[in-house]
């Protein structure tokens, strides 16, 4: 079996739709689906997309094999053979616009869309969710531990505590899209170019017959990297003490020690006492790491106690997500093909948060001249005349339409960028220090009232006149 093949990784229920759409000979029929999410996880003021380089490849690279065939076989009896004939043939033909990785998205705007065949758009709803939703949730998290750490140096720990390989790795990625600055996983490191950092383990310690020999076994074979645990058995009594041996050795052969990590206790009370002990014994450049299930609501309480930390390796707590497992990203159609042309659809909900925003739609960000800064999105559909086109524009907040905000001179950016046309890719795939950078100029654009940890203000996102007249025509029309 090629365990590399990802077209299979799709629910079963799409597989029977393309099946049905098949046999009713409608598989060829143009729909639009867009991805989005309605609430921001954490808590956050923002998300961070990441996800589109696995989409890219993803898509470049989806075709039922013999193995796929042979297994589809298996499963259903009612697929029929010419079925398979027809999967065998199978490519994405159509169109992705999506958002470039790195940058700060909102709820119910699309982060992706996908004009396709229904055959191809069905079929891919599942894989392309997962990335999205998995890699956004993971960038974002990094995102609000990378604003605690003010500048700190940050370390992805995650690996053994990670949902399985896949979600190790591109999660790694993501991480360092939001600001981390290198990773403990050397698989992630060779697959995408994200510098690699590591210490050791308790076990190297306790594999010695004493703390200070282990220590200097090490650091007589590391003597250019030596981070040294110290917590294994005192870290005050024993293991700052025996680092510091270490260092004034280290210096006797020109070199010096880089750091040393703590792993347990009250790390503000201890990182003050071993930087205190340190400066004493003349030793100001080494480091101190700290870990121990760190996440942002620890580190930026570790900061107000006045902990003498330098560099913060973060595992668990980042690589699950821990606080919200899940962004709840969808992915929903909002038009399709008829002979006039596209059709806007909707999805009703007795929960009026799940209500579909009917209309294939652009996103805009509208940066104001003035301030250089983003006052909000805008969403319009792509042939009216509410398209922001630099002339004054009203902002009119949807749930509360009384909350009118004029603006008379921005910039509109649109944010969703053609990938694949007609099945052609068309972007060139920035590399990951691109992406990184364009990251951090898109905080830039955000006043830091949308980007605290608690209680953030919420960022506009606004639809134009037309979305929303569309959206109550569509209503009234399924009303009964
Ligand atoms: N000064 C501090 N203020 C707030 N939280 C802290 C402080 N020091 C450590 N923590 C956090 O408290 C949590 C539990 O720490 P605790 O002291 O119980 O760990 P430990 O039992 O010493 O470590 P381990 O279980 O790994 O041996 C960890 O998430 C750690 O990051
Ligand atoms: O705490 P995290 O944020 O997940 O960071 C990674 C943790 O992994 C290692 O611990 P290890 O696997 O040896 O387990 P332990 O320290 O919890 O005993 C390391 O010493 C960190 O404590
Ligand atoms: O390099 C380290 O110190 C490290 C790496 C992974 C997990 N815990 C610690």
């Amino acid at each position: 079996m090629n365990e590399t093949n990802l077209t299979l990784h799709t629910d079963k229920y799409q597989i029977n739709m393309m099946y049905a759409h098949w046999k009713q000979g409608s598989m060829n029929e143009k729909v639009v689906f867009e991805a989005y999410f309605r609430k921001l996880p954490f808590g956050n003021g923002y998300a961070v997309f990441a996800g589109l380089e696995r989409m890219v490849k993803y898509i470049s690279s989806l075709a039922f094999g013999d193995d796929e065939i042979a297994f589809l076989r298996t499963q259903e009896e009612q697929y029929e053979e010419e079925f398979f004939e027809e999967l065998r043939r199978f490519r994405f033909t159509g169109n992705l616009f999506a958002m470039q990785e790195g940058t700060l998205v909102f709820p119910n705007e699309p982060l992706f869309r996908i004009e396709a065949r229904v055959f191809e758009a069905q079929l891919i709803e599942t894989a392309m969710l997962n990335f999205m939703n998995y890699q956004t949730l993971i960038a974002t998290k990094a995102s609000r531990i990378q604003r605690v750490a003010k500048g700190d140096k940050l370390l992805e720990f995650g690996t053994r505590r990670a949902q399985e390989a896949d979600a190790a790795v591109w999660g790694a990625r993501a991480t360092y899209i939001a600001g981390f600055h290198a990773t403990s996983n050397m698989r992630a490191g060779m697959m995408f170019g994200i510098p690699t950092s590591g210490t050791h383990a308790h076990a190297w310690i306790q594999g010695h017959d004493s703390e200070v020999e282990a220590f200097r076994k090490y650091a007589e074979v590391m003597p250019d990297h030596v981070t040294l645990l110290v917590d294994t058995y005192d870290t005050l009594k024993s293991g700052v003490p025996n680092a510091i041996i270490i260092a004034k050795e280290l210096e006797q052969r020109g070199k010096k020690l880089k750091g040393i990590r703590l792993d347990s206790g009250d790390l503000a009370y201890l990182s003050k006492r071993a930087r205190a002990m340190l400066d004493e014994a003349q030793l100001p450049y080494v480091k101190i790491v700290a870990s121990n299930d760190l996440d942002e609501n620890i580190i930026s309480e570790l900061k107000a106690q006045g902990a003498k930390i330098d560099i913060w390796g973060v595992g668990t707590q980042l690589i699950t997500a821990f606080d919200q497992p899940s962004l709840g990203g969808v992915y929903k159609l909002v038009a399709r093909e008829k002979e006039e042309g596209y059709v806007p659809v909707i999805k009703i909900s007795g929960n009026p948060e799940k209500i579909s925003n009917p209309g294939i739609k652009e996103v805009f960000r509208i940066i104001n001249k003035q301030t250089g800064m983003a006052e909000a999105d805008y969403m319009s559909l792509p042939d009216e005349s509410d398209f922001p086109n630099g002339e004054a524009i009203k902002l009119v907040d949807p749930l509360h339409p009384h909350m009118v905000k004029k603006i008379e001179s921005y910039e509109a950016i649109p944010l969703l960028q053609p990938i694949f046309k007609n099945g052609k890719l068309e972007y060139r795939l920035p590399s990951l220090e691109e992406i990184r950078s364009y990251h951090q100029k898109q905080m830039a654009l955000f006043w830091p009232e949308y980007l605290r940890k608690l209680n953030p203000e919420m960022y506009r996102i606004n639809f134009s006149p037309a979305i929303l007249e569309l959206r109550m025509k569509l209503l009234k029309q399924y009303q009964h």
